[in-house]
């Protein structure tokens, strides 16, 4: 294979889009910086995460704010987009707003509807949410808008750790009721005789965050603690000293349960007449999840038929609940207004955790705390970061190689790699190969969040292969491969063998190269254009190309052949900086050894 390459002259910003829009939070752009070393003519290239869509294109994104947020966080806010804060606005309020923000940032009493995703005209590009919850965010309809949701998952945990006992505490000693009852003018000090809290056995439902450490500190208290949990690490209960049992056992065997489960579907209404009555006579219930885990009315009965002794709740179904609500009103209930996460540190916490999340992906950064798209960890984003560009690439040069832009459904994409199938995430390059199949041929915006969602609506099928290969496991992959089925091409030597387009690429150096088409093994680095051409291998031609060219001032920035055997059928593939006219890709077709010839955007 013969191969030559000139340093690129110019350098463009490129972005990964086509369209001439604003590019979303995972429009992945790659800015040349060209630097020309001492030792070498080669540019020196560095990849940079392009800044945020409207911040690239005319003045700063803005964020809505929606509710409360702490200090630190609209400061960091302020620093890179216009922050509006409006808090308490109505359903209608935030859809009429809506159109004007990049971002906004809720709590748990907004409502991010998809009436407010379909209001946003496409601008909406990231929901913050300040705080773990995110069942106030209609997460299909953002996943369907390619709207990233993120999160502030860890700041308020210890926060409504701290509350998960301090009612745990305040019920068992009644503080909350003797409290009310002194400041009406009484002393009943045979009326609020408590519960002692060590020896019982504390059930924990929900072993995650919050609920492991609640039960750190129960243990603390000397309790004996289960918990149950279906997705639960055994070793973090066994390093902390918990059980773990199925739910049966946790609810009929607990003294006190605390619930610290997401409100899902699966959870909704968990603990209801059925649940109760398994349940010891006398169990006491603290709830600082999500009032929704509980059918509320059953517990009012459970209340009044002395199963449940005592409950102390921080969360309600409608928030506030009704005034003259029947549990909230109950004697034997405590109640605080939804405050687990309302201490002034984590306030602080989550709105510098969500802050960051927000204008990280309003730059373009893969969040680290995103609900509804694949959390890549930061030391395998950086990794991948020339192989997700590559992934675009190949998707993109793949589908301008079909004739007619309907017939691609079926798509197969092989990654070759030394590294273990689990050791290599693909979901992020699948998800770029999908954006370059599809963006190319539509007017649909394609980002990591509705990547698959969109796949499945086209009727594209990809299916993933993994080659394992011998080597250094140091690099995470060797190729990545994409074909097409059941297509023609209108570059027919991109035809392999098997019948189906064929394109594939490798890293080198940092930067992706197309390594094969067809048949045919290239080598091109993927930038600017591409044209591929199919010619008796024979000399001077690759002159007679580049003069054609040069003639028009277009800058060929890499060459390579690639031949069957010598002075029998080879493929060119020439990169350009520019796009040439079509006077002078007419003029490479009519060179007599050019047999066919295709110009690809990259
Ligand atoms: N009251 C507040 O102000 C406040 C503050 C923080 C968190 N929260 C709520 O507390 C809950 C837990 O938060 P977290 O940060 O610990 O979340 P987390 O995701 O770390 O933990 C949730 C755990 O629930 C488990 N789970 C899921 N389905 C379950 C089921 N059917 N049965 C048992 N366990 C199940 C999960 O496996 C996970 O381990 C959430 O609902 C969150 O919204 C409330
Ligand atoms: O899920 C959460 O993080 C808590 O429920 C806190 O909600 P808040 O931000 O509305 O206090």
């Amino acid at each position: 294979m013969a191969s030559f390459k000139t340093p690129a002259l110019k350098n463009p910003s490129l972005s990964l889009s086509s369209k001439p829009r604003l590019p979303s939070a995972f429009s992945i752009s790659f800015r040349d910086n060209l630097r020309f070393s001492r030792s070498s003519s080669r540019p020196q290239r560095r990849f940079l995460i392009v800044t945020a869509s409207a911040a690239s294109i005319s003045s700063k994104p803005t964020v809505l704010v929606a509710e409360k947020l702490g200090e630190a966080g609209l400061t960091l806010l302020k620093e890179f987009a216009n922050v509006d804060c409006s808090y308490s606005l109505s359903p209608e309020e935030l859809c009429t707003k809506i159109s004007l923000c990049d971002a906004l940032i809720v709590r748990s009493g907004t409502k991010v509807s998809r009436e407010v995703f379909e209001s946003a005209g496409g601008r909406l590009k990231v929901v913050g949410r300040a705080g773990v919850g995110i069942d106030n965010v209609d997460l299909a309809a953002a996943t369907e808008h390619g709207c990233l949701v993120v999160n502030a998952p860890t700041a308020n945990t210890v926060a409504a750790a701290e509350h998960g006992i301090a009612l745990l505490a305040a019920m068992a000693r009644n503080v909350a009721q003797a409290d009310a009852s002194m400041k009406a003018g009484k002393w009943q000090r045979n009326k609020y005789v408590g519960v002692s809290l060590v020896g019982k056995t504390l059930a924990v439902l929900g072993f995650g965050k919050v609920g492991s450490e609640v039960a750190r500190r129960a243990k603390g208290l000397g309790m004996h603690v289960i918990a149950h949990d279906p997705y639960a690490s055994a070793d973090r209960a066994r390093a902390i000293g918990v059980e773990l049992v199925n739910f049966e056992e946790a609810i009929s065997t607990a003294d006190f349960i605390s619930l610290h489960m997401p409100l899902t579907a699966a959870t909704n209404k968990m603990l209801n007449d059925e649940t109760f009555a398994k349940m010891k006579k006398g169990v006491r219930i603290v709830n600082v999840a999500r009032g929704g885990v509980i059918d509320e009315e059953a517990l009012v009965r459970a209340l009044d038929a002395g199963i449940v002794a005592q409950a102390a709740l921080d969360v309600f179904t409608e928030e506030p609940p009704k005034q003259d609500s029947k549990l909230v009103q109950h004697e034997r209930v405590t109640v605080t207004p939804h405050l687990g996460a309302s201490t002034i540190e984590a306030q602080e916490g989550v709105a510098i955790e969500i802050a960051e999340a927000v204008v990280g992906a309003l730059k373009g950064e893969l969040a680290a705390t995103a609900v509804n798209a694949p959390m890549v960890p930061a030391e395998v984003l950086t990794e991948l970061k020339p192989y997700v560009e590559l992934a675009e690439k190949l998707g993109r040069l793949a589908v301008q190689l079909v004739a007619g832009i309907t017939g691609v459904k079926n798509v197969k994409v092989s990654y070759a790699s030394c590294r273990a199938p689990d050791d290599l995430d693909t979901r992020l390059l699948r998800a770029m190969i999908t954006k370059g199949l599809i963006e190319p041929i539509s007017s649909v915006y394609v980002n990591l969040v509705n990547a698959d969602y969109t796949a499945k609506q086209r009727g594209l099928r990809i299916t993933e292969e993994r080659i394992v290969i011998d080597g250094s496991s140091e690099c995470p992959l060797e190729s990545i491969q994409v074909q097409i089925a059941n297509v023609e091409s209108k570059f027919a030597s991109a035809i392999s063998e098997s019948g189906e387009i064929k394109v594939e690429g490798q890293v080198k150096d940092g930067i992706p190269h197309l390594t094969k088409v067809g048949s045919f093994e290239v080598d091109v680095s993927l930038e600017g254009s591409i044209i591929l051409c199919r010619q008796v291998d024979q000399p001077g031609l690759i002159g007679k190309v580049g003069s054609i060219l040069g003639q028009e001032n277009v800058n060929v920035s890499f060459m390579s052949v690639g031949r069957i055997a010598p002075r029998k059928q080879a493929v060119m593939a020439i990169g350009v900086d520019d796009q040439p006219s079509k006077g002078s890709l007419q003029r490479i077709g009519e060179v007599p050894a050019i047999e066919e010839f295709v110009f690809l955007k990259l």
